[in-house]
């Protein structure tokens, strides 16, 4: 399932910079072995995510829906020397392909993995803590995702949403459960002023959040 047209899809893959070979094979592997592989951040939004960490050099990254470890290791290229990405992940069964993948992207101890519920698990790390979050997981969740993790973040520090547009659904006549819980999310970061926001237009929607 394609969320962009081919052809802009196509054009905006060859105009970036190129997919890492380690990426292309996790990308290749996930789409012929996983199931719903669009849900994989893929070529473009990668890079995209790589270049926002590139620009902050954060200390620490916490990322919420590991899946196959692709947006991972993509927000891992960014951090600062020493700096730590922690991922959570409930789908047990795919813990041997994320370490597999960790492996081949030679991520070392950059990246560490936690397997369980997301929200029990952003509850335990200290506030103040993270410079980057990627939101990303069970988008019936992202409003306790975002409320959450709002503590846990540094002042200036960046939170992003994926899937904010939900293929156009919000801002259309749809009134589905998912569709409302997306809308939801949007209106009430809108009027939050803990927070600066903005909606890039990006593959299905990248809501970006910079704590005040
Ligand atoms: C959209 S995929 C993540 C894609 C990945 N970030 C990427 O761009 O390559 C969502 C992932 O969140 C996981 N997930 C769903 N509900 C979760 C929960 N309550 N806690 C932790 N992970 C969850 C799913 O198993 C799935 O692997």
């Amino acid at each position: 399932m394609e969320i962009l047209d081919l052809n802009l899809q196509n054009y905006l893959d060859n105009h970036c910079d190129a997919e890492p070979e380690a990426l292309q094979t996790i990308n290749r592997e996930t789409y012929v072995k996983v199931l719903k592989p669009h849900m994989l951040s893929g070529h473009y939004q990668g890079r995209l995510l790589s270049m926002l960490s590139k620009m902050m050099q954060p200390e620490r990254i916490l990322e919420i829906g590991t899946y196959t470890g692709y947006s991972a290791i993509c927000l891992a290229e960014g951090l600062a020397e020493n700096g730590v990405l922690d991922t959570i992940e409930a789908n047990a069964e795919m813990e041997p392909l994320i370490r597999k993948n960790f492996e081949l992207a030679k991520t070392g101890d950059k990246i560490r993995l936690h397997m369980g519920e997301a929200l029990p698990r952003i509850l335990k790390f200290e506030d103040n803590l993270f410079n980057f979050v990627f939101i990303d997981a069970d988008k019936k969740n992202n409003i306790n995702y975002f409320e959450s993790v709002i503590p846990k973040v540094k002042p200036a520090g960046l939170i992003i949403i994926d899937n904010v547009l939900w293929k156009g659904k919000v801002y259309g006549e749809a009134n589905d459960a998912d569709t409302q819980n997306i809308r939801k999310l949007n209106d009430l970061v809108a009027k939050d002023t803990r927070v600066e926001k903005l909606i890039l237009p990006v593959r299905d929607g990248i809501l970006l959040i910079r704590k005040k």
